[in-house]
């Protein structure tokens, strides 16, 4: 991949000239126009736009979850519209995690087993994916919920055990859309201090989609969508 290493190793996200628009019949609706924006290693942003503007468009591209129309995503100094698909799932799989307002877990697999699995698909021992997911899930207060299956959980303790998946490969880059916005507003509270005290103890950078200003308050920074562009608020 080194091919396509870039010389900005300050960021671990840079998005330049980002555009994404969308076919509708006749109509071409430009969701993102020519956006750039950029997040330093350890920094935790809040992306807070109303419904409609394209935050989740924003997170998809940067996730590498969806190409973009136009212009660049650059993930740890790697230009990923030049890397081929092994190359980019590797990268996705290894630098990125993706945390969605819906838990997305495996039924069938207990909390630790969702978050030994990512870690196991990228190479790691058996016994090294338990015990950083242990170790992960009791920073999350959930020992005693190891063995637990998903459905047996409690709306926060899912919620939970997700974001410790997304962390489990110790990934540069998180990125959550609307994270909290499935949970009542206590525990809402609950699981945001949580995920911001194991991402910032983790050095992780992180894009979080959220309604709620005082969760946005808690970040190192706010940003929104304006006309398809990042402005800051
Ligand atoms: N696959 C698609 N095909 C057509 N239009 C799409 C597609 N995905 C998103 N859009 C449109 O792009 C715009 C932005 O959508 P997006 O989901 O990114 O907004 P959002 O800011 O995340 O909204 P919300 O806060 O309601 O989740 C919307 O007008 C949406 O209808």
């Amino acid at each position: 991949m080194n091919d396509f290493s870039h010389q900005s190793q300050d960021y671990v996200l840079e998005l330049k000239n980002l555009a994404r628009s969308f076919q509708s019949g006749e109509e071409t609706i430009n969701v993102l126009a020519g956006l750039n924006f950029g997040i330093k290693k350890g920094e935790i942003v809040a992306l807070v736009a109303p419904s409609g503007t394209g935050k989740s468009t924003l997170l998809h591209l940067a996730g590498l979850l969806e190409a973009p129309t136009k212009g660049s995503v650059i993930i740890e100094g790697f230009l990923t519209d030049k890397l081929n698909d092994k190359n980019r799932t590797a990268l996705r799989r290894d630098e990125i995690g993706f945390v969605y307002q819906f838990h997305h877990l495996l039924g069938e697999f207990t909390a630790c087993e969702n978050v030994m699995l990512p870690q196991m698909a990228a190479g790691v021992s058996r016994n090294k994916a338990r015990a950083r997911a242990e170790n992960l899930l009791s920073r999350f207060g959930l020992k005693h919920r190891l063995n637990a299956l998903p459905g047996r959980m409690s709306g926060g303790e899912q919620q939970r055990t997700a974001i410790a998946r997304a962390l489990a490969n110790r990934p540069a880059l998180l990125l959550a859309d609307e994270p909290t916005g499935n949970l009542d507003v206590y525990t809402a509270s609950l699981v945001f201090k949580e995920l911001m005290r194991v991402v910032r103890e983790e050095g992780v950078a992180a894009l979080i989609a959220t309604h709620n200003e005082s969760l946005a308050a808690a970040m190192d920074r706010t940003v929104t969508l304006k006309d398809g562009k990042i402005a800051t608020i």
